[in-house]
């Protein structure tokens, strides 16, 4: 008998197959731990953009959840498109009910391509509710500009949404530096014990990063669910998805998808 850790992905998914849960379930494969799926909407995307969108509704998502937890034995959670309040809602109130060991939140507010994700009441909810349930909170930079209601300018003020977003509830706070400037990508990590910790790696100059997002948070979810520490996790994250990113495949056009076939032990 083998033991696998099991997971579940929160999320979206993308018609196209390269970001939300299919990003997901195609890194939790390469990180060989088993993943379940708790579905908040589905997309019809591509990666030009979203051409539409259908949430699932509210008992749906619970439906989901009693399904998923009542048979399978889930050590980490992550959620990333929840849409607008009635998917948050649902999702808040299955993490509530099962409270997995582990929960990363991704607060995916905007695709690549520019597509609407998450309403504006939706933000508030996750906020005020889903953050302080969470271990780890991911937003890029303008997704760290909605949640503290001002603009990322420097490191100064950088440092300054790390420690307001952990305000809000989430005991951890990474924010990603893809969407930044310069010949390097930097992440910053705030950890419970107040200590920040910065991760850096070569900006490869290319548009194809379609669910570089949902990819680096499932690696981390992963690992977490191993039971490894975000301090252990991290430089290897950034090691898979710079890899993901760099050995590129070529499908689709646009914003195209990475290479879920990596191995950063080759
Ligand atoms: N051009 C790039 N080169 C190298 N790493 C990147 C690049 N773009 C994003 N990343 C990495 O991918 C991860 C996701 O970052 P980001 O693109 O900011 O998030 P999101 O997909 O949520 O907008 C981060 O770890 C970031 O460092
Ligand atoms: C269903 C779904 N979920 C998440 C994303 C964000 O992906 P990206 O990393 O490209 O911004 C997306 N485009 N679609």
């Amino acid at each position: 008998m083998i033991t696998i850790p099991q997971v579940v992905t929160i999320a979206g998914i993308d018609s196209s197959g390269g970001a939300g849960i299919n990003a997901d379930m195609k890194t939790f494969h390469n990180q060989k731990v088993c993943s379940a799926t708790i579905v908040t909407g589905l997309t019809a995307q591509n990666n030009y953009g979203v051409q539409k969108i259908l949430p699932t509704n509210k008992d749906f998502i619970l439906a989901q959840f009693d399904s998923v937890f009542s048979d399978l034995e889930i050590s980490a959670a992550k959620t990333g498109a929840l849409f607008d309040t009635a998917q948050v809602e649902g999702v808040i109130q299955g993490l509530k009910k099962y409270k997995p060991k582990h929960l990363v939140v991704d607060p995916v507010m905007v695709a690549k391509g520019g597509a609407i994700l998450l309403t504006k009441e939706a933000i508030d909810l996750i906020k005020d509710e889903l953050l302080p349930l969470a271990e780890l909170v991911t937003p890029n930079l303008e997704e760290a500009e909605v949640m503290t209601g001002y603009q990322i300018t420097d490191e100064n003020s950088l440092l300054n949404s790390l420690h307001d977003i952990q305000k809000l509830g989430a005991k951890n706070v990474l924010i990603k530096g893809g969407h930044g400037q310069g010949e390097l990508v930097r992440d910053y990590l705030l950890l419970t014990d107040g200590s920040v910790s910065t991760y850096d790696s070569k900006r490869l100059l290319t548009e194809r990063t379609h669910g570089t997002g949902d990819t680096l948070s499932s690696y981390i979810t992963a690992h977490l669910a191993m039971g490894e520490s975000l301090r252990e996790i991290m430089p290897n994250a950034k090691a898979f998805i710079s890899e993901a990113i760099s050995k590129t495949i070529m499908v689709g056009h646009g914003h195209g998808p990475l290479n879920h076939w990596v191995n950063i032990n080759d």
